[in-house]
């Protein structure tokens, strides 16, 4: 009987060690880490153990770089959610403010229809496409196309040269370019799976992280689950405002809630995050101080690297304030050296008259502009559409 007991007595003993230790590791994770929820997790106990598993399997991939793993803070409260709103609404409500940074556009419909036009006309045109930012070689090529087909179709007419207008600055803008975001996840080789991630890059201040909420919003109205990782960890109020903005759509965020933390760790777990939930879309913001090409170059590039040890990298949007000219072309040319660039974001083309960045920053770069930030409202992110764009300009 006796033995019984004392049997009895050390497996509760060995039963309360384990518990302490489970509990203790669980700690340790959340004094790095953490992901703010939006929702209340309810996860079972062989849902736990599978997680346990998974991050090991992750954490043997570069045991330099991973230094510790997410783990899930007491959820809040659910917060009342917000529907956003819808992609094709947004593009028509934000029609108006797209036109206010075209003036361009009506000035050289002015000039344009006055027909049989002196040098001095010309060189009116050629300062309007100047001042609005569409660069020397577009400016270039756009007059010596609009002299040769008003001198064809000889008139001035006012539809007609507004036609002629129209073609020349749609075949500018390029509408051939593919400008979809990739937010298709797929399935690893080892079977598992990998959501589309995306790395947002860009100066600071040019309205990253703002653009990287909306966006959320933009792929929570398009019914895409989503998580937000906050890789900005020079400043941190970035991941604040990331974790507000993920809050009101149901997002969850990564983020550390150590100050100077390595940016890429939390790029990493956010990716391991995203694949254990199994979302269609992971969004990384990054703090892109540009100190020098060498660190800038340093840092994006460790960042994409070990996000690639858990998912390709399919996009990565570099953030452009429109209102900033030849700073902001400079600040691309430097990013799309230093990271692959697949699309741009413009961002305060409310602001502006500059509208003619657009044309300039993708002959610059190569790469198609895909969403263009038209105010400080949580939905005046747009998807950009070349045809609306022009005849915005235009009206
Ligand atoms: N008018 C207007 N303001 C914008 C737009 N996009 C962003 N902003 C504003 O730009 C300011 C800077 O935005 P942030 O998102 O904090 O910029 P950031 O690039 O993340 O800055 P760091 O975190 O310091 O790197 C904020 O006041 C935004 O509201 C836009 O499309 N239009």
């Amino acid at each position: 009987m006796p033995e019984t007991l004392y049997i009895v007595i050390a497996v509760v003993v060995v039963l309360a060690a384990i518990i302490g230790l489970y509990a203790g590791s669980k700690k340790r994770k959340s004094d790095r880490f953490r992901l703010d929820e939006s929702t209340t997790p309810v996860i079972t106990d062989e849902e736990a153990r599978a997680q346990d598993e998974a991050d090991a399997a992750v954490g043997t991939l570069d045991p330099d770089v991973i230094e510790d793993d997410v783990s899930v803070d007491e959820a809040p409260s659910v917060p009342t959610l917000e529907r956003p709103e819808s992609v094709p609404s947004r593009l028509q409500r934000l029609r108006a403010r797209l036109a206010r940074s075209g003036s361009m556009g009506k000035a050289l419909l002015s000039i344009l229809s006055r027909g049989d036009l002196s040098e001095d006309d010309w060189d009116e045109i050629e300062e309007t496409l100047l001042a609005a930012d569409v660069g020397l070689e577009a400016s270039d090529e756009l007059m010596e196309n609009l002299r040769t087909e008003t001198k064809v179709r000889g008139t001035t007419d006012p539809e007609v040269v507004r036609e002629i207008l129209r073609e020349q600055l749609l075949a500018l803008v390029n509408p051939d370019m593919d400008r979809t975001l990739d937010t298709v996840p797929g399935v690893g080789d080892d079977g598992a799976h990998h959501p589309a991630t995306v790395l947002v890059v860009g100066v600071n201040g040019t309205g990253k992280t703002t653009t990287i909420g909306k966006l959320a919003r933009v792929l929570v109205a398009e019914d895409k689950t989503v998580v937000l990782g906050a890789a900005d960890t020079f400043r941190a109020a970035a991941a604040d405002q990331l974790a507000t903005w993920g809050e009101r759509v149901g997002v969850d965020v990564v983020r550390s809630d150590v100050e100077g933390a390595d940016p890429a760790s939390v790029a990493f777990e956010a990716v391991a995050e995203g694949r254990r939930q199994e979302v269609d879309v992971v969004v990384v913001d990054t703090a892109g101080r540009l100190q020098n090409k060498a660190g800038l170059m340093d840092e994006l590039g460790k960042i994409k690297r070990v996000m690639e040890k858990q998912a390709p990298v399919r996009e990565v949007l570099l953030v452009i304030d429109a209102t900033t000219g030849q700073n902001a072309m400079s600040q691309a040319k430097v990013f799309s050296e230093v990271v692959g660039i697949t699309g741009i974001v413009l961002t305060k083309l409310d602001g502006t008259a500059k509208g003619g960045i657009v044309i300039n920053v993708q002959r610059t770069l190569g790469v198609p502009v895909k969403f263009v930030g038209l105010g400080e409202g949580a939905d005046d992110l747009a998807p950009f559409d070349p045809e609306g764009f022009v005849e915005a300009l235009l009206s």
